[in-house]
């Protein structure tokens, strides 16, 4: 398993078509400051306040007995939503692909969302007498997930088998902690110090991972390589904290928007995933980059038109691989201008297209190119992201780990489920005057 990984930013350098990007003298303006974030977060590991590093040390032999018991089942539900159900999306496809045959493995079905129509297709799918029920939730107390967990739970409930031991609770706290406790789950424990955007690498992730037999001892394999050249001072041999830098500095060049762009769809949930650290974690104080998801080659399709013409507040990151897991020749009897061409030579071609035409309208762009995609390198993605992030809450004197602007909205919705449960939809914080009904 080869597990070669290229971070390149010669793109957002400054080059002879003009100065769009970052110069070397930029980058030597800010190596003081580069070795000091390093230094303050190796403080930071020392006083046991970054748990998605201390995760990697665990026993990875804790997962075992679990994966072996999770063959009695031909189906896993997910339970779960942002950090305790984004990390696993994203591994399950790039490592399992919904696009690879799967007869041999447990189908994952997501609930993640309080949609009664999602839930309800997803049950009307399932023999819930064989399916392992994995409900996640690091507080313990999230409403959507209770939610969709009540509901599964009284279906099971009314059949007539040992349901409790159909269900694995990976929490920490409140509710489900308790309910975990008197009903005696299956329970992995979420360290209070790991937050959820940053828990792919803990329980929240590894206890499904093995049961649907992703080989997590590879995946962590590849973090921990990552990490020592993360937590290299020298900007220049450490991606993430290069990578912090560029994107610190064109933010302040007006990039208010980080577009993700695999041109792998394996990696199109990895975009959600790195959607919801990059938000969370630096979306504060009235600063923030906005991530968006895009997928290369089908959102030149959709975006790039926005990207190549439209405003100059965007950084692109491609992500690519050299090697698909398969490919696929265009065989064609009549006259083609790609006939007889391959597939991955098509969609390596429009990178290279795409990449170069931003260079060329002056869209700075970053790209990390793969040997392949597999657990290894990965591994090295999530942990290169997560020490981004937390390198990036350093340049910014940001607490990169906590949330606390999403509570404000929880704290609305729950006063309004309790106490406008009698009035229907109306919903009293819009005016009635500014409403268009069609009929
Ligand atoms: O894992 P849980 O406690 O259920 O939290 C699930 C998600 O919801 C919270 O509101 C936070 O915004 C996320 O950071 C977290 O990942």
């Amino acid at each position: 398993m080869n597990g070669e990984f290229l971070f390149n930013y010669s793109n957002s350098m400054n080059t002879e078509i003009g100065d769009f990007g970052i110069s070397i003298s930029d980058i030597d303006n800010e190596l003081e400051k580069a070795t000091s974030c390093i230094q303050n977060l190796r403080d930071k590991e020392e006083n046991g306040e970054l748990g998605f590093l201390d995760v990697l040390k665990d026993n990875l032999d804790n997962y075992e007995e679990l994966k072996e018991y999770s063959k009695n089942f031909e189906n896993l539900l997910i339970i779960g939503i942002g950090g305790s159900n984004l990390g696993l999306r994203a591994s399950e496809s790039a490592i399992l692909g919904s696009l690879t045959s799967r007869y041999d493995k447990p189908k994952i079905h997501y609930m993640d969302n309080s949609d009664p129509e999602k839930t309800n297709y997803i049950l009307k799918k399932l023999d819930l007498e064989n399916t392992l029920v994995f409900v996640i939730s690091k507080s313990g107390n999230t409403i959507e997930t209770l939610a969709n967990f009540f509901v599964v739970r009284n279906l099971m409930k009314k059949k007539n088998f040992n349901w409790t031991k159909n269900i694995v609770s990976i929490t920490h706290d409140g509710e489900l902690k308790k309910l975990t406790e008197k009903e005696k789950y299956i329970h992995f424990d979420v360290p209070k110090n790991v937050g959820g955007r940053f828990s792919v690498l803990s329980s929240v992730g590894l206890a499904p991972m093995a049961c649907a037999q992703i080989n997590i001892k590879k995946l962590t394999d590849g973090a921990k390589l990552m990490e020592k050249s993360c937590k290299l001072e020298n900007i220049f041999k450490n991606p993430a904290l290069m990578n912090s830098f560029i994107h610190y500095m064109m933010y302040n060049r007006g990039k208010k928007v980080s577009v993700m762009m695999p041109y792998i769809e394996r990696l199109r949930s990895f975009g959600m995933w790195y959607g919801q650290l990059w938000a969370e974690s630096l979306g504060k104080n009235g600063f923030g980059q906005t991530p968006v998801t895009a997928v290369g080659a089908t959102s030149q399709h959709s975006q790039l038109q926005l990207y190549v013409d439209g405003p100059k507040d965007k950084i692109v990151t491609f992500l690519s691989v050299k090697k698909f897991k398969c490919d696929l020749e265009i065989e064609y009897e009549y006259e083609s201008a790609f006939k007889g061409y391959k597939m991955s030579e098509i969609i390596n071609s429009e990178l290279v297209g795409t990449e170069n035409s931003l260079k060329f309208h002056n869209v700075p762009t970053v790209k990390i190119v793969l040997d392949e995609l597999n657990e290894i390198t990965l591994g090295k993605l999530f942990l290169m992201y997560e020490m981004q992030t937390a390198i990036s809450g350093e340049i910014y004197g940001i607490n990169a780990f906590d949330q606390p602007a999403v509570e404000h909205g929880k704290k609305i919705a729950h006063e309004f489920l309790t106490k406008n449960r009698s009035r229907g939809m109306s919903n009293e914080l819009h005016s009635k005057n500014h409403v268009i009904l069609s009929k």
